[in-house]
């Protein structure tokens, strides 16, 4: 079973149709202001109306009040909420709670104990999005950074899991080989420019990860 593919930081109905085309399975919405990929909440529900039901909307959100999460949910139809700022276990819990959406939680990877936290967010999260850890001040995710693959090599964790971090269509079969990842998610990886998606590179991502 090939992975499934999600394309993060979709901001023009054209990047979505593309990824709608190539068949992934997940495109990000990033509620992130200060990302060159974020998106308004108009935007949002122009392009989750523009999906109609044909690939699942993943809300991105860093550290954010459940206002902003509620007033999304009210503009876009999102299928799930993808956290990737510090929220702990608990908070998870209580914006699944809250929300009645599942949740994602991206944790930042740089070391064999980066990965060991995932334990934490069982009975939390519904998946477990393993990221590059970025550097201070930059973006916390989107940065086209990869992590050490062998760190989640054999990975068996209590949740399901994906992989982020500096895929692109040249990597990401090498990415899944290594890690058997189930999921993977790019975003920079299938730009021309921060925040500009390359619909071609979106095409040859899912081609690749289909022959992985
Ligand atoms: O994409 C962003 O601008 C972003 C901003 C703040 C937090 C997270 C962000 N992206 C998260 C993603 O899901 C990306 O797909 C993931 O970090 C991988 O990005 P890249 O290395 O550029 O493929």
């Amino acid at each position: 079973m090939p992975a499934k593919i999600k394309i993060c930081g979709i901001s023009t109905p054209e990047a979505l149709d593309a990824t709608i085309a190539a068949r992934a399975d997940y495109a990000g919405l990033v509620f992130y202001p200060a990302s060159p990929r974020a998106v308004t909440s108009n935007v949002a529900g122009a392009l989750t109306s523009r999906a109609a039901g044909q690939i699942a909307m993943v809300g991105l959100f860093v550290d954010a009040d459940d206002a902003v999460i509620a007033d999304a949910l009210v503009a876009a139809k999102l299928n799930a909420l993808q956290l990737h700022g510090s929220e702990s276990p608990e908070r998870v819990a209580q914006l699944r709670a809250r929300f009645g959406k599942p949740v994602w939680k991206a944790l930042p990877v740089a070391s064999a104990s980066d990965v060991a936290r995932a334990a934490a967010y069982a009975g939390a999260a519904d998946l477990i999005l393993f990221d590059a850890k970025t550097p201070k001040g930059a973006l916390p995710g989107g940065m086209g950074l990869a992590f050490d693959w062998s760190l989640l090599a054999g990975y068996r964790g209590a949740l399901p899991w994906g992989l982020a971090g500096g895929l692109n269509p040249t990597n990401v079969a090498e990415a899944i080989a290594r890690t058997g990842a189930p999921l993977v998610d790019t975003s920079s990886g299938v730009e021309s420019a921060p925040g500009v998606k390359d619909t071609d590179k979106i095409t040859n991502f899912a081609f690749a990860v289909r022959l992985a």
